[in-house]
């Protein structure tokens, strides 16, 4: 296969035509989202009710950091690099509407820092549905089995 030529940047996507013209359209590429997700989980790490509920389950943030690039490298530019499982790390965690609420607070604020105005609409868009279907599965996790969750104060 030919090499792109020199001004097309260098992507590995499950498909590359789409993710191209999304990173056009956005100004966002795996640099761009790398420095969204390491700035957003150090406002999470110093936030003062999401970040003792993060530091109780994550000890070694590496690995962390880069699954949620993968995962924002899939959600943000359909690379098809995350292969994770969201839903059932979030069902018996001791989060509300407030913790959510706070989640995409911060995710708003930096995603406007760190992107260009259509980067940021982009990923906050897709954050402020992700949330509302994680937040259903941790209402119905505490429906169905309510002693398997921590109660909340
Ligand atoms: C109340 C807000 C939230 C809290 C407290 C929270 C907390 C956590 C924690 C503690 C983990 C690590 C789980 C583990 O490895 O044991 C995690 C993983 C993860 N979170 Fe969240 N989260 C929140 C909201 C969100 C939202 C809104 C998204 C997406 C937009 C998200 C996406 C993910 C993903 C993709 C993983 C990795 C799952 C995997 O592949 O193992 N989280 N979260």
């Amino acid at each position: 296969m030919a090499e792109p030529a020199d001004d097309t940047p260098r992507i590995a996507s499950a498909r590359p035509e789409m993710t191209l013209a999304v990173m056009r359209e956005t100004g966002l590429d795996e640099e761009r989202l790398t420095e969204l997700v390491h700035r957003f989980y150090g406002k999470v790490r110093d936030d003062g009710m999401l970040g003792p509920i993060f530091a109780a389950r994550i000890t070694d943030w590496g690995p962390h950091l880069d699954r949620m690039v993968a995962f924002w490298s899939s959600v943000a530019l359909m690379t098809g690099r995350y292969h994770g499982a969201p839903v059932p790390a979030h069902t018996s965690l001791p989060v509300g509407r407030a913790h959510f609420d706070r989640w995409l607070a911060l995710f708003r604020e930096t995603a406007h820092e760190v992107c260009t105005p259509e980067g940021a609409a982009h990923v906050i868009l897709r954050a402020e549905r992700i949330a509302r279907s994680l937040h259903m599965a941790v209402q119905d996790a505490r429906a169905t089995c309510p002693h398997a969750v921590p109660s909340l104060h």
